[in-house]
């Protein structure tokens, strides 16, 4: 009978699709948002954007966690961007451009999105313009998580990430059930204090 992207929707739990649809039916009550997150790591974005996401029916365009998914996957978008991200640089425009413009596309973008690590560059600025004047639509808001200095060096010698999924962990705040690995895959984590050199540190 009917399917959704391959899956059978008889095969799907009644209360699961009750549940999703009285979701949808709350969320559309919701007005339309366009929201832009900045802050450096350890801001605290990773943590308030599922809370916004889920109050106000947004889906969560993080080019980070996108981008290391893609790697992890070995698809042709995460070969191309693997040797810029492994030496730290940035990921070609193009490329970021083209994964947010396919990303907003997806029907739980309907709502709106919260950009998250995008746009980083002048150029992506420039794109993420026109494709919304294209869409006849405009960011609503840009939220700048501005925080201390010697908060975030706290924070971030405290933070383990699992690099596929962009989980993180706090060794002191909330920390894993298992030292040093994942919740959910049981993979090892990564020190956000390696992977953010003391120089280039906020
Ligand atoms: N908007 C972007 N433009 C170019 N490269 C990006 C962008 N977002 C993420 N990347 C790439 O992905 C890597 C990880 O991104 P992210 O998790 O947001 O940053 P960081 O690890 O520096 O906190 C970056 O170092 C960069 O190589």
């Amino acid at each position: 009978m009917g399917s959704s992207g391959g899956v059978d929707l008889e095969d799907i739990p009644s209360v699961d699709l009750m549940t999703e649809l009285l979701g949808r039916m709350k969320c559309a009550t919701k007005p339309d948002k366009r929201l832009i997150l900045i802050g450096p790591p350890g801001s605290g974005k990773g943590t308030q954007s599922p809370i916004i996401k889920d109050e106000y029916c947004l889906c969560h365009l993080a080019t980070g966690d996108m981008l290391r998914a893609a790697v992890a996957a070995k698809n042709p978008l995460g070969l191309k961007a693997k040797e810029a991200m492994d030496k730290g640089e940035l990921v070609s425009d193009d490329l970021v451009v083209g994964i947010i413009d396919e990303a907003m596309k997806k029907p739980s973008c309907q709502k709106g999105f919260i950009l998250d690590g995008f746009p980083r560059t002048v150029v992506q600025a420039q794109k993420l313009d026109e494709m919304l004047a294209k869409q006849g639509t405009k960011i609503d808001k840009v939220l700048n998580f501005a925080i201390d200095d010697a908060i975030l060096e706290e924070r971030i010698t405290g933070r383990w990430i699992h690099p596929t999924s962009g989980r993180t962990y706090h060794s002191k705040f909330a920390p894993p059930k298992v030292r040093g690995t994942d919740d959910v895959t049981f993979e090892c984590l990564e020190s956000e204090s390696h992977r953010h050199p003391r120089s280039q540190r906020p």
